[in-house]
């Protein structure tokens, strides 16, 4: 059998007295698009946070590729090859989509010092890459706080794949989208995550959203995983239906 992209292994971590990862276990294998779905409070946010080093465990290994990434810095483990998009995409409003971009590439590339001159011809050429990668090449000069909100998260998207990672991690893709962005702005994600080979956990609300686009579906309850298989076989789960369709 093929070993996991990201294996989270028995992972616990409590706040006060909520425990919101509780033996945590998940496998995530390479090339899957995977979505976490659970109750508010449910720990979903936990585990991406746990995942990307912003929290860290009272005990418990999470792996990535076999290599052990419990303790490292939110910044190795970016550079080991998971990023994260975040519920709300963090944009320099008053800078161009693209300027943005060019931050972003640069920052990848270790140019991150504030005062080398990020305006190098190699740098706008790998953000018109990714801008035109997500479909977002012709609104390149517009400043990013006049983009629509399907757009931002297209360019938060951006941003990530301008790290070059091999899982991402998002926090509700769609939240705050308006209806008619949602489809479309899930069908451009899934086929340039497809295209580039990227692995990508979604936790998401919206089940219409995991029925059409997740191959696999982790249920998280209480602090871990509660079910987990193909989108047809999770939704036709009684326990599924009572206890965490009904709340979601
Ligand atoms: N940094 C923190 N400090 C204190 N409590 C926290 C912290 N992060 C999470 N919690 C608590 O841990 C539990 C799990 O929170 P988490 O945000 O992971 O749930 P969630 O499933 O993502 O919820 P939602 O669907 O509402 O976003 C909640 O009770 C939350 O209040």
């Amino acid at each position: 059998m093929t070993a996991p992209l990201l294996s989270v292994e028995k992972v616990n971590v409590a706040f006060g007295g909520v425990q919101a990862a509780n033996e945590a276990e998940l496998d995530v294998m390479s090339g899957e698009f995977l979505a976490i779905i659970g109750p508010n409070g449910s720990g979903k946010t936990t585990l991406i946070n746990l995942c990307t080093g912003y929290v860290k465990p009272k005990s418990g290994t999470i792996r990535l590729d076999g290599r052990d990434i419990t303790r490292k810095k939110p910044r190795e483990i970016t550079k080991l090859g998971i990023a994260r998009a975040f519920q709300i995409p963090q944009l320099f409003g008053e800078h161009t989509v693209v300027e943005n971009l060019m931050l972003a590439v640069a920052a990848h590339q270790g140019f991150w010092d504030g005062w080398r001159p990020l305006n190098r011809p190699d740098f706008r050429a790998e953000a018109m890459r990714l801008l035109d990668m997500v479909g977002l090449a012709d609104v390149a000069e517009a400043n990013a706080a006049t983009l629509p909100e399907g757009q931002r998260k297209l360019t938060d998207i951006a941003l990530a794949l301008a790290l070059k990672p091999r899982l991402l991690l998002l926090d509700e893709p769609t939240a705050g989208v308006s209806g008619d962005e949602k489809f479309p702005l899930m069908d451009r994600l899934t086929a340039v995550l497809r295209e580039q080979k990227v692995t990508a956990v979604f936790v998401e609300h919206d089940m219409d959203l995991v029925r059409r686009y997740a191959d696999r579906v982790a249920v998280w309850n209480q602090g871990r995983v509660a079910a987990s298989g193909p989108p047809e076989t999770v939704f036709n789960d009684p326990m599924v239906l009572r206890d965490v369709v009904g709340v979601v």
